[in-house]
């Protein structure tokens, strides 16, 4: 990443979008990342913006998000606005030849992510990272290095919970799996490094909780191997936010979950706190996810992994209108992502 002269080298770094997920990734630039700061910010919410602005030690407040991103005092790019935003700023950063950051999904249709991998493919160099966090969360990276290891022996099922205490009411149906799911999809192709090449959605009645969305749903992927995972999504499980799984191999199993250290056991109960959203169960993986892509080292998910997850839930929202099993026929890599 690019340097303020002389001193450390500090990355500038300009956040577009300052809601929840933007002002926690200023917060953890601005306190626990090395090498950064955050050097100037837009949201079309100018409070917000200001907000996170003096926040992050009085960073610039941006009137046009193009302007940032082509602003000299700005080394890189972080996209935290929401899902439909994305392509146009991540496009305006690859044609502006600066490394980008931008929030999952990278776009929420097939077709403004096939631009985005276009674009950066005629560019001729990596400059995207996806916000797949979980990748560096210490739960899925030590299943991982389990797994590689061979401690479990091969892998045969996946069982992935993914629960939300409540979503917006009438939210549709597919938006649990291009929004929430679409984190399984990418975990499940990177946990085993290979595809997944179909997919089934099964429903039981919705939960009378969840405002006519059908919620929740189970997913099915089969990988190119012949793992199957399910990941049960639940928008509105009400009591808390929860995201667990198991992979099950021929000797042996890997759980992940996140219990925090304290936990009570009182009047015949042993009971620990839930967290109310992702930030507290997923704090570690957002600080080194940053930190990762700071110092150039590359780890986290590319514009292609963005694409072929949109891809993968594009076949599940068809395999949960249709009711059928659905084939994923990804697209060749371009040479640019080969490993
Ligand atoms: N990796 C993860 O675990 C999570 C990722 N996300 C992703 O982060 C992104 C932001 O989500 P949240 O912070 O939860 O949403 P939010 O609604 O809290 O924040 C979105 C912000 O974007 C701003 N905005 C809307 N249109 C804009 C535009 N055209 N230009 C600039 N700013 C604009 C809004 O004013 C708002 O401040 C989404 O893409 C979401 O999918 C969200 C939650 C967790
Ligand atoms: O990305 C996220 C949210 O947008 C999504 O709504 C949640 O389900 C996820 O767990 C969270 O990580």
């Amino acid at each position: 990443m690019p340097a303020e002269a002389g001193g450390p080298t500090v990355t500038r770094i300009g956040v577009i979008g300052t809601g929840v997920m933007g002002a926690d990734h200023a917060r953890l630039l601005t306190e626990a990342v090395s090498g950064a700061r955050v050097g100037g910010v837009f949201d079309v919410d100018g409070g917000r913006a200001r907000g996170v602005a003096a926040a992050s030690g009085g960073a610039r407040v941006f009137a046009d998000p193009y302007a940032l991103i082509v602003d000299d005092g700005i080394d890189a790019v972080l996209i935290a606005s929401s899902d439909a935003t994305h392509e146009d700023y991540v496009l305006a950063c690859v044609a502006a030849g600066k490394p980008v950051l931008c929030e999952k999904p990278l776009a929420p249709t097939v077709e403004a992510c096939s631009r985005i991998v276009e674009a950066e493919t005629e560019h001729g160099s990596r400059l995207i990272t996806v916000g797949f966090m979980r990748r560096f969360d210490p739960g899925y990276t030590g299943m991982r290095a389990l797994l590689t290891a061979g401690e479990i022996g091969a892998p045969l099922l996946m069982h992935n919970v993914h629960r939300n205490p409540a979503a917006v009411p009438g939210l549709p149906g597919s938006a649990l799996i291009t929004n929430s799911a679409v984190h399984e999809l990418d975990i499940v192709r990177w946990l085993f490094g290979e595809e997944i090449v179909e997919v089934a959605v099964h429903t039981p009645r919705p939960s009378g909780q969840a405002g006519g969305t059908r919620d929740p749903q189970l997913l099915v992927l089969t990988t190119e191997s012949g793992v199957l995972a399910d990941v049960e999504i639940f928008a509105n499980a009400r009591y808390g936010y929860e995201v667990r799984c198991e992979l099950v191999g021929e000797t042996g199993t890997v759980t992940v979950d996140a219990p925090p250290p304290t936990s009570l056991r009182r009047g015949g109960l042993h009971a620990r706190a839930l967290p109310g959203d992702w930030r507290p169960r997923f704090a570690e993986a957002y600080r080194l996810e940053l930190q990762d892509w700071i110092d150039g080292a590359a780890g986290g998910a590319s514009a292609w992994d963005g694409f072929a997850a949109t891809f993968v839930a594009h076949a599940c929202v068809a395999a949960l209108t249709s009711g059928d099993r659905h084939a994923v026929d990804l697209p060749p890599v371009p040479a640019l992502y080969r490993r």
